[in-house]
């Protein structure tokens, strides 16, 4: 048995994070391989703890955020297995992956380590592991990091798509798909690996984390209106069936031009990289440990 490195969120989930420090402690002190635990003191530590550790297994404790920051570690290492204990308010990342959201079953799957290399997605430059986004969506996440400060539940991104649908305008763009390129007015565009962001919503569910492909859904120029219609059945990703809103495809490359700059937002994290992005698939993979 290898020893384990958990990198911990104390913050992740107002706290919950570091409530599984006990768990982690309790549960692995029989432990053969031994096991070691840092709590980040600052944002965005977690990536260069995991660089600089030497340890293969990494787990991340906390939310998206700690995972995306010990995976970008993990990955700039060159070298590594990436382990995941929910403890966020926000994990995704998990839904797709099969990893049980009860803590202790998920440190229960990372004893057992048997790992899956998973894909990793790339926009000009940045890479990311669970979806990347354009429009309606990242301009919400913009605006759900200004209102978390007041609103700390997994409902402040429920809040911001309301407060941001008042003030969105379509997107005129130009997508090419592997080289077919079409014009478009559309209002979001999700691309990734894993189905779920935003706290729950099923945006991409044919997504899959490992076949070599990036999966897409695209919501067209649609009213407000429709919009709102449309959004509850993210949740359950049956907004694929309105065919005249709503398209799917998978692809290795979108080149994304608009005549606005935009926002991007990978994994949560919101860019503005001006009007073109360019998604493709990294050469290397990810091994992380699923159930
Ligand atoms: N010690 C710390 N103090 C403050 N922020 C930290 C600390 N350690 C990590 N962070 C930051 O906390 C942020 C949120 O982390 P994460 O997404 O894991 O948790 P979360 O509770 O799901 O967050 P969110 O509120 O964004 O949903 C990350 O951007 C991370 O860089």
């Amino acid at each position: 048995m290898e020893e384990l490195f958990f990198i911990i969120n104390p913050v992740a989930g107002s706290g919950k994070s570091l409530s599984i420090k006990t768990i982690i402690e309790e549960n692995m002190k029989d432990y053969p391989g031994g096991f070691s635990i840092s709590l980040t003191k600052n944002p965005k530590e977690a990536t260069q703890i995991a660089y600089e550790s030497n340890i293969n297994t990494i787990i991340a404790v906390g939310g998206d955020g700690t995972v995306t920051e010990v995976a970008k570690g993990i990955i700039r290492r060159g070298y590594g297995t990436l382990g995941i204990i929910p403890g966020g308010t926000g994990n995704d990342l998990i839904k797709s992956l099969g990893i049980s959201k009860d803590p202790r079953d998920a440190l229960e799957t990372i004893i057992q380590g048997k790992s899956m290399k998973v894909d990793i997605g790339l926009a000009n430059g940045h890479k990311f592991l669970n979806i990347g986004s354009v429009g309606l969506d990242a301009e919400v996440t913009h605006t759900a990091q200004t209102i978390k400060k007041q609103i700390k539940s997994g409902l402040s991104y429920i809040f911001s798509v309301f407060i941001t649908l008042i003030k969105f305008k379509k997107k005129d763009v130009t997508i090419e798909i592997d080289g077919r390129s079409q014009k478009k007015g559309l209002v979001l565009f999700a691309i990734g690996n894993g189905k779920y962001y935003g706290g729950g919503l099923k945006m991409i569910p044919d997504a899959n984390l490992n076949d070599g492909y990036l999966h897409a859904c695209i919501v067209k120029d649609v009213s407000k209106f429709r919009i709102l219609t449309i959004f509850p059945e993210v949740f359950k990703g049956t907004h694929l069936r309105h065919k005249k809103y709503v398209e799917t495809f998978k692809c290795k490359e979108v080149k994304f031009y608009s005549q606005q700059d935009i926002y991007m937002n990978l994994d949560g994290e919101v860019f503005s990289p001006g009007k073109e992005i360019s998604f493709s698939l990294a050469d290397e993979k990810l091994s992380i440990i699923v159930p």
